[in-house]
């Protein structure tokens, strides 16, 4: 019986989410999964034909590169028969009266051709990321090149194969070849990225670096993504009824004008949210040619959804860079072993205390502590134990400080402390309950741990460099002083 949380759980679970479930469990209803899904995208993209077996955009390469991605050669059979089923519909489509032998035959010309050239450049691509450590926009620029040169070797070898099989007219290849490629090419580099977010969900064992690159840098869309996402549908549907009212070329380039919107998300919204609306994007433009009669400019529409998906794939590096910048940021103000400030961001942050303080002529107090003879506690216990008692030295010290104080390690076993609205005889408490905070820790090996404390308060106009000095003197003079004591520098 399911216990109370456990049912509170599965009942909480989405539609989608219970499916996924099911298939990640079900070897076979993955394959059917995967084999239905070509078969309908591979009739999306049919309807969307403008001229013969060149469609606006082909998504079963877009799925194929992505199968391929996560499956590797497991895939060939799935694709194999979903190529088979896709011929016998296409017989019908176009009346191309072939018995059923040579629609088979057809079909598997068909799978060889398409599957070589997309499994290639998805096994080329993946051994590309894997073992070589790209950085986010030489990724991209890899993704376009196998993209771009896959579907081109995938035009030649279907078209080739289409003509041999007898469902296509021969020299049809001149004619053909642009529109084809610009098609395939669409499919993979719009569609490929969110089928594989796609599958990565029904396969979350396999590693991918298309998936990654949201794993990394998961965070949700921001609030206003469903509106810019709304503008940018609405400028697609704008644009379009303009050409549709107008009937001139003029008017249809207008679609490139899209760029702005999706480079607007790209910049500002994660990877998944500018894959998605690439993908609406690209599917309201090919329903909008076929519902509103633009076939006619059709190979604009291909161009423009190339060049747009092209550009957003590369300002989707923008927020990611940004966040590295923030992580690299963080990291250079945090000391790496006790995580308080490090030395530049404790000097910074003490030269600005310092100005506001003299600004709004308030007082402020600057503590200088060293442990004792730490040297011996390095040499008698070794050097994992000296870094074990910094690092707690800093946690008991955090204790006795308020938020708007900083502590940062100036170097080695020499800390400071800035403490602003803060006059000399706070300061010397605040450095006593450090010192007996100190001289309290309970270290894992024996040995009881004191500091040396040195205290100078602000004087007008006095410099970051000028009060530091005179607080270290007054820690050395702590130190000659018999050691575990707080001496202020006057
Ligand atoms: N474990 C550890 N030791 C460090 C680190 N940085 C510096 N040290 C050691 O800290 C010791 C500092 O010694 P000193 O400040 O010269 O002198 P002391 O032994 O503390 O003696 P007094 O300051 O005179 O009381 C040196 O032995 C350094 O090697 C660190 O990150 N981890």
């Amino acid at each position: 019986m399911l216990d109370a949380s456990s049912a509170m759980i599965s009942k909480r679970r989405t539609p989608a989410q219970v499916a996924i479930a099911f298939l990640q469990q079900h070897t076979s209803a993955r394959y059917l999964f995967l084999l239905i899904s070509w078969v309908a995208v591979w009739y999306l993209s049919g309807l969307v034909e403008y001229t013969e077996h060149a469609s606006i955009w082909f998504p079963p390469a877009g799925l194929t590169f992505a199968i391929f991605l996560i499956k590797g050669w497991r895939a060939i059979p799935i694709i194999m028969v979903a190529a088979v089923i896709a011929t016998l519909w296409t017989n019908t489509n176009y009346d191309l009266n072939l018995t059923y032998s040579e629609q088979i035959v057809g079909g598997l010309y068909f799978g060889v051709a398409h599957i070589i050239p997309y499994f290639a450049g998805s096994r080329f691509f993946r051994w590309l990321t894997q073992h070589n450590p790209l950085s986010l926009p030489h990724f991209i620029v890899g993704f376009l090149l196998v993209a771009g040169a896959s579907s081109l070797v995938a035009t030649f070898t279907v078209i080739l194969a289409l003509i041999e099989g007898g469902m296509m007219p021969s020299g049809a290849l001149q004619d053909t070849w642009v529109p084809f490629w610009i098609g395939d090419m669409a499919g993979v580099i719009i569609l490929a990225p969110l089928f594989v977010m796609a599958l990565a969900k029904i396969y979350p064992k396999v590693k991918i670096k298309l998936a990654d690159i949201e794993n990394e840098y998961s965070y949700e869309p921001s609030a206003s993504y469903k509106y810019k996402l709304l503008l940018s549908c609405l400028l697609i549907v704008l644009t379009m009824l303009l050409s549709w009212y107008n009937h001139s070329l003029n008017s249809t380039f207008a679609i490139f004008f899209l760029v702005i919107p999706q480079m607007w998300i790209a910049c500002t919204e994660p990877a998944r949210a500018s894959f998605f609306s690439l993908g609406i994007g690209s599917l309201l433009i090919v329903s909008l040619v076929h519902v509103l009669g633009l076939i006619e400019f059709g190979l604009v529409y291909q161009y423009a959804i190339n060049v747009i998906a092209a550009c957003a794939l590369f300002a989707i590096a923008t927020p990611v860079m940004a966040l590295d910048n923030d992580m690299l940021r963080l990291r250079l103000a945090t000391d790496s072993l006790t995580q308080v400030a490090s030395r530049e961001h404790i000097i910074k942050r003490g030269k600005l205390e310092l100005q506001r303080s003299q600004w709004d002529n308030s007082p402020l107090s600057m503590l200088v502590f060293d442990v004792d003879h730490f040297k011996e506690i390095n040499d008698k216990f070794g050097h994992r134990a000296g870094d074990t008692a910094l690092k707690e030295l800093c946690v008991a010290a955090q204790k006795s400080l308020r938020p708007s104080d900083t502590l940062g390690r100036y170097g080695g076993d020499e800390f400071i402390v800035i403490l602003p609205n803060t006059d000399q005889k706070i300061a010397r408490q605040i450095g006593t309950r450090i010192m007996q905070q100190a001289a309290n820790l309970a270290l894992t090996f024996p040995c009881r741990l004191t500091i040396s404390v040195g205290l100078a308060q602000m004087d007008t106009k006095e410099s970051f460099d000028s009060l530091f000095e005179r607080a270290d003197k007054a820690l050395y003079l702590a130190k000659q002083a018999g050691r575990n004591c707080i001496n202020s520098s006057d």
